[in-house]
């Protein structure tokens, strides 16, 4: 396929590789402060482009890219108070947009795993519920589109819990608390917990490296080609076998 990158940091350099190694080309590499390349014949050329910026800068380029006809797929965290915008351009406008929070399929294995140990943990109001995420010292939105993810898995399936908040905001017993560190050079950790009188119950997915990410967004990519709409892990990933 050819595949433009936009945004060539640590996750758009690790994407190129991966892509490369499967035998994709890289048409066109747009960073900070090339916007013009938006209108270039490379870009226009592209079959997908791949979008990992920072959440200031997301919205302006998936609405750059959908002027220009390319489907978008994005992993880019921090902008979805703005998702209502880009599911409107794929159902009323026939354009098409992947998104995940994590691509890495491990991840997605975490997401169906907290969904039905939340499901099981309903049923047992003696265990509280909170998480933690540790990322690189260089992230900038807190907690992570992952914790997010994970947290709204819990919310939907625990019924004692409402709603989300870090640790430094007005918390109850209600309300999933989320504890976010920003150490070292860390890839991502995420935990959930669950804590009774008796005991404790973690579960962990710690990523070794961004290749998990970068992967899932190339294979995110080859699947969009044909395709129309608003999509997602769930449509790539089938876990019901
Ligand atoms: N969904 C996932 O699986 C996943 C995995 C890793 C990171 N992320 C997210 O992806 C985003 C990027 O992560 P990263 O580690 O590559 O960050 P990074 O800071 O290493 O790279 C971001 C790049 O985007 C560029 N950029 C900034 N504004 C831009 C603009 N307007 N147009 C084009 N390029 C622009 C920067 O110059 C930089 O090169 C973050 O939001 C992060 O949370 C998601
Ligand atoms: O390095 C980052 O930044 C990451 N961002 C995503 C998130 O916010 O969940 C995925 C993990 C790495």
């Amino acid at each position: 396929m050819k595949i433009a990158l936009i945004g060539y940091g640590k996750m758009g350099h690790e994407i190129e590789k991966i892509a490369r190694e499967r035998g994709h080309e890289i048409v066109c590499i747009i960073d900070m402060d090339e916007e013009e390349k938006f209108d270039s014949s490379e870009f226009k050329g592209a079959e997908v482009a791949i979008e990992f910026t920072s959440p200031e800068s997301a919205l302006r380029n998936y609405r750059q890219a959908f002027a220009a006809g390319i489907p978008v797929v994005s992993g880019t965290t921090g902008w979805l108070a703005h998702l209502d915008e880009i599911k409107e351009a794929c159902g009323k406008n026939g354009k098409t947009f992947f998104y995940a929070s994590n691509f890495s399929l491990g991840v997605n294995i975490f997401f169906a795993l907290n969904k039905y140990l939340a499901g099981l943990m309903n049923h047992y109001p003696g265990y509280d519920v909170r998480m933690e995420e540790t990322h690189h010292i260089h992230k900038l939105d807190a907690p992570s589109g992952t914790a997010i993810t994970l947290a709204e898995g819990i919310l939907a399936n625990i019924d004692r819990k409402e709603g989300w908040a870090l640790d430094n905001d007005a918390l109850d017993k209600d309300t999933l608390r989320i504890d976010a560190f920003r150490e070292g050079e860390v890839p991502g950790i995420h935990s959930v917990i669950y804590e009774s009188d008796a005991d404790l119950i973690r579960i962990t997915h710690d990523a070794k490296n961004r290749k998990g990410f970068a992967l899932g967004a190339v294979l995110a990519a080859e699947f969009t080609k044909g395709k129309k709409g608003f999509l997602t892990m769930e449509d790539l990933l089938d876990f019901t076998r």
